[in-house]
C-alpha cells in the first residue's frame, strides 16, 4: 500500500526501522511495537501485553532481555521504582543472545512513554578495545621493557606519592638505591645480551622479594631503587641480606655458572629534615658511593635519621 498520508508513511516506515520502538500507554501496556522490537523482545504480532508482562515473559522465556535475578518479583518492584520517575530515561541492556541495547525512554506529559531500543554491541566492542588499548599504552608506559619492573619515571612519580604518606602518616620510610657491581666486566667479558639476563634476574629476585607496600624498579643501566615503606634502616638491611642470599643461591645465567655479580647499596631513611623525597634520595644516593668506596658488596647509611619531629 502506497500513501501519501505521511502519518500512515511514518507507520510503515517505523515498521521497518532499524531500531526497536514501541509506545506503552499511562496503564503501561504496550499499543505500538514495531517489528523490530517485537522480535528483540519476544512479543507476538497482534499482543499488546503490559510491560510487567512483557519482562516476565522474558524471564521465563530466556529470550529477548537478559534478567539475572532468582526472583522475579523483586527483580521488578526494584525496575519499576525507577521506571517513569525522569522525563527521559537512556541505559543499557544485555539480551539473552549476547546483543548490548542501548534503551532511551521518554515520558510523556499524559503517562505515554517511548521505547527506542537501539543495538550498541559493535560500539562496545570497540570501546572495549579502546579501553584496552589504552590499559596497555599505560602499561608500557610506566614499565621498563627489558626487566619488566617499573621504570625510572614511574618510581620517581610513586616515591612522591610514598614520601608525603609516609610523612603524614608518621611511619618510616627508607630507601634503597642498588648498584650491581663491575657490571661493565659483565658485558666486557661476556657480550650484552648475557648482562641483560643479568640484569633481568637481579630483577626478578628484588621481585621476589617485594613485600606488597613495597616498590621496585630500575631507575638506570645496572641501577635499582627499592622503596621500603613502615621501614627503618635496619630493616631494610635485613630485607638487602635476604635478597643477597638469594642471589647467592641462584646462578643468574645457568649457560655460564662462573658468572657471580655482587651489588652495593646506599640507604636513608626519611627523617625530619627532608621536606621533599628528592633529598632523601640524594642522601640514599651518597651512600650508594659510600658503599662503592667502601669495597662493594654491601650496604651503606652515613647519615643516621635524626629523630621524627612530632
Ligand atoms: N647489558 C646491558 N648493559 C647495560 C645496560 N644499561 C647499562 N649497561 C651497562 O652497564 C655498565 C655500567 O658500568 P659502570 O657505570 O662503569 O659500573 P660498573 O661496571 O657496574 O662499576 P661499579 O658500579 O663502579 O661497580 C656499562 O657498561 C653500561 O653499558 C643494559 O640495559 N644492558
Amino acid at each position: 500500500m502506497t500513501t501519501d498520508d505521511p502519518r500512515l508513511r511514518l507507520l510503515e516506515c517505523l515498521d521497518d526501522a532499524a531500531s526497536g520502538i514501541g509506545l506503552f500507554d499511562p496503564d503501561d501496556r504496550l499499543r505500538y511495537a514495531n517489528r523490530y522490537m517485537r522480535e528483540a523482545y519476544g512479543i507476538a504480532v497482534g499482543a499488546f501485553p503490559y510491560w510487567t508482562d512483557m519482562m516476565r515473559n522474558c524471564f521465563q522465556a530466556r529470550a529477548g532481555l537478559l534478567i539475572q535475578t532468582n526472583d522475579i518479583n523483586s527483580w521488578l518492584r526494584q525496575v519499576a521504582q525507577r521506571r517513569r520517575q525522569t522525563a527521559v530515561r537512556c541505559f543499557e541492556s544485555d539480551m539473552v543472545d549476547g546483543r548490548w541495547m542501548r534503551v532511551t525512554e521518554t515520558l510523556h506529559n499524559d503517562g505515554w512513554l517511548l521505547t527506542v531500543v537501539t543495538d550498541v554491541t559493535a560500539l562496545k566492542a570497540h570501546e572495549s578495545m579502546l579501553q584496552q588499548a589504552r590499559d596497555q599504552a599505560v602499561q608500557l608506559a610506566i614499565t621498563d621493557p627489558l626487566t619488566g619492573l617499573f621504570n625510572r619515571r614511574h618510581v620517581f612519580a610513586r616515591l612522591g606519592a610514598l614520601f608525603h604518606q609516609a610523612r603524614d602518616l608518621r611511619y618510616p620510610l627508607t630507601l634503597a638505591v642498588i648498584d650491581l657491581d663491575h657490571f661493565k666486566q659483565v658485558n666486557d667479558r661476556y657480550g650484552h645480551s648475557v648482562g641483560d639476563k643479568v640484569l633481568v634476574h637481579f630483577a626478578q629476585k628484588f621481585e621476589a622479594r617485594r613485600r606488597p607496600l613495597d616498590l621496585v624498579g630500575r631507575i638506570g643501566g645496572e641501577e635499582f631503587l627499592m622503596v621500603l615503606p613502615n621501614t627503618t634502616v635496619q630493616g631494610a638491611r635485613q630485607v638487602l641480606a635476604r635478597l643477597r642470599e638469594d642471589l647467592t643461591q641462584s646462578l643468574p645465567v645457568p649457560a655460564h655458572p662462573d658468572l657471580a655479580l655482587s651489588f652495593s647499596s646506599g640507604l636513608a631513611q626519611m627523617n625530619a629534615q627532608d621536606t621533599e623525597a628528592a633529598t632523601l634520595y640524594q642522601r640514599a644516593d651518597r651512600a650508594l658511593y659510600g658503599a662503592k668506596h667502601e669495597g662493594r658488596a654491601r650496604d651503606y647509611d652515613d647519615e643516621p635519621p635524626a629523630p621524627t619531629a612530632t
